[in-house]
């Protein structure tokens, strides 16, 4: 077992290192595109993942959300190690997940757990509650003494609100809030230290999501776990995360604080993303700006040059925006949170209303900046007056 050398924040870095679980650090996944009588023939790529560069801390729960297609879900097989990373880094409690084979991972995926979206497709229909929970902690060794496993079967089965008798139950005995109970006492059962839930409440009546987000919320209370949550419904994910990324064909635009993402979002994605966000109550007017993206997300197998979000920019500036890909940076203004990351060029003179909103397809030239100093001064508080 390899363990990182541990590394000073960077400008860019978010977190001190001891506070982190899960760094993750230019993270690729590139799927090749087969073709050919034989299917040996690979004839391209889908850029599923294309350089994440995310950390977690301890103890906290971090949102992944963004459109169906942009990566969530590769990115969270890829740091479970369920998906192979074409290139990048996984350091989990300081260690590389990629130097780790055969035993020496096993070992280390308790620690990592996974919750679907479905449950009923991820749990095997064939087995028992019981035997289902029983398996992983067979395979961990906390299952050799009966009686004491017996006594955690029953632990888990309270910690989750589900009923004795559920044991000998199979999942499709079950409503679908009740078998996303059973998932989440499954990823339990061997104690892990963090937990990826991919879309934990999306297959879920509207009335049952808000059960399960409370008690993902007391479980990690009582067992002090770290959450990496993946969903595409910007309302759950403000309601359980710490903090939130933003991601775009397979790259985050926008990390930030939770509240601060959606006081002071940055990134023209995210602005985008959440001026589509329903207002909560209907009695009150909706004074937002509404930001309306052209077109569909781009194929990630064909993705934009430059800043991959260019070709839907309502601010996209000839030519750097087409040709230069931003990377993620801390943006530092005045009334913008602390540990704000946006990978937008022109972040600053969008904040500031330097740079103002145009047709997407409207002909560019060099010149469509203003020149002149960036008036920082309104920065985010613009923002604030516009958005929720
Ligand atoms: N095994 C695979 N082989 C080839 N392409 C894949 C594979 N898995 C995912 N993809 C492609 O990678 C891209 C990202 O998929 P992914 O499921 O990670 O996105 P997502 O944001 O989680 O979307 P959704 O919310 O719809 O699941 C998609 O274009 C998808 O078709």
């Amino acid at each position: 077992m390899t363990t990182s050398t541990p590394t000073q924040p960077t400008a860019d870095q978010a977190l001190p290192d001891e506070d982190v679980l899960l760094d993750v650090r230019g993270l690729k996944v590139h799927f090749p595109i087969k073709k050919g009588v034989l299917i040996d023939r690979t004839v391209g790529h889908v850029y599923a993942v294309d350089g994440m560069d995310l950390q977690i801390r301890r103890g906290e729960t971090y949102g992944l959300v963004g459109e169906s297609g942009c990566g969530k879900s590769t990115f969270g097989r890829a740091v479970l190690q369920l998906e192979e990373p074409t290139e990048g880094e996984v350091l989990f409690d300081g260690t590389d997940l990629a130097s780790l084979r055969g035993e020496a991972l096993r070992r280390q995926r308790r620690h990592m757990q996974m919750v679907f979206q479905d449950p009923l497709g991820s749990l095997d229909p064939r087995q028992t509650v019981e035997q289902l929970l029983l398996e992983g902690m067979r395979a961990h060794g906390l299952a050799d003494d009966a009686k004491a496993a017996r006594a955690r079967l029953s632990a888990l089965l309270d910690a989750v609100g589900l009923p004795k008798n559920a044991l000998s139950k199979y999942p499709h005995e079950f409503s679908g809030g009740q078998r996303q109970r059973v998932g989440i006492a499954r990823a339990l059962s061997v104690d892990p230290k963090l937990i990826v839930a991919d879309e934990p409440v999306s297959a879920l009546d509207v009335s049952v999501q808000a059960q399960v987000v409370n008690l993902l919320e007391d479980l990690q209370e009582e067992f002090g776990l770290t959450y990496l949550v993946i969903a595409h419904d910007l309302a759950v994910v403000r309601h359980i995360s710490d903090r939130i990324g933003v991601m775009y064909l397979g790259a985050l635009v926008e990390e930030a604080d939770a509240d601060d993402l959606y006081t002071s979002p940055l990134h023209p994605y995210t602005r985008a993303l959440l001026s589509a966000v329903p207002v909560p109550d209907p009695t009150v007017e909706d004074t937002r700006e509404q930001i309306l993206l052209a077109g569909d997300l781009p194929s990630p197998a064909n993705p934009p040059s430059g800043c991959r979000f260019h070709t839907r920019c309502p601010w996209r500036q000839a030519t750097r925006c087409d040709t230069e890909r931003p990377q993620l940076r801390v943006v530092d203004l005045p009334g913008t949170p602390a540990g704000h990351r946006v990978a937008c060029h022109w972040a600053e003179q969008i904040a500031s209303g330097e740079l103002r909103p145009h047709d997407v397809d409207m002909e560019l030239t060099d010149q469509t900046l203003t020149a002149g100093p960036v008036d920082t001064t309104l920065g985010a508080k613009g923002l604030t007056d516009t958005l929720p």
